[in-house]
């Protein structure tokens, strides 16, 4: 995978310190997301610290893991539907309205995790976005955003 080409890649350097997508923020997960057709994909490896359970992930990792590679794919929707490079401005920047997470299968902790979205529905500045995680073969958990675009009074 070409990491310049994720859609992190694109955030601008003052909002990109998000614990989960942040380039600038060291402590984070930094994913990287990329189109895969019509859908999107992520591919994480967790490390021995984001332990639940021995041998198995903690499901808050996944949760966010589903998060930010929803609230990407939701800025990225919105610039191919517009036809936009996502370079160009005015940005489309989201925020976490709803998240939901199912929890299948325990995750293992072992080797690299998939993550792939698939868009629901964009309605207005809504973007509801569908997300699996997976092992393998095995699909462990699978979530649903509600990825909502940034109010300019945020906060
Ligand atoms: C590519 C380059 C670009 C640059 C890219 C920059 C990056 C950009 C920052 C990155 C950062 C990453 C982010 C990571 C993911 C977080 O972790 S974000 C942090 C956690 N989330 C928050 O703190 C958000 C806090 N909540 C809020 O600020 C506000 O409630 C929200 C979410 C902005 C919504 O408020 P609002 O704008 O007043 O929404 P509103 O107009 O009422 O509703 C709009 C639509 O959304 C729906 N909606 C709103 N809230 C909800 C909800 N809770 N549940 C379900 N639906 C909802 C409404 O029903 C409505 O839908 P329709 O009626 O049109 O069908």
């Amino acid at each position: 995978m070409d990491a310049i080409d994720a859609f992190q890649d694109h955030y601008p350097d003052n909002v990109a310190h998000c614990y989960g997508c942040g380039s600038q923020n060291p402590h984070g997960h930094q994913i990287k997301t990329v189109w895969d057709g019509d859908e999107t994909v992520t591919r994480f490896t967790p490390e021995p610290y984001h332990t639940s359970v021995p041998g198995y992930a903690y499901g808050g990792l996944i949760a966010s893991l589903i998060d930010c590679h929803s609230t990407g794919t939701a800025a990225a929707a919105m610039y191919r539907q517009a036809g936009r490079d996502m370079d160009s401005l005015p940005a489309f920047r989201f925020v976490t309205g709803s998240l939901h997470v199912d929890f299948l299968k325990p995750t293992p902790l072992a080797g690299e995790l998939v993550i792939r979205g698939r868009v629901k529905e964009i309605k207005g500045r809504k973007v509801v976005v569908e997300t699996t995680v997976s092992a393998g073969d095995v699909t462990t958990a699978r979530g649903e955003v509600v990825a909502v675009q940034m109010p300019e009074n945020f906060g």
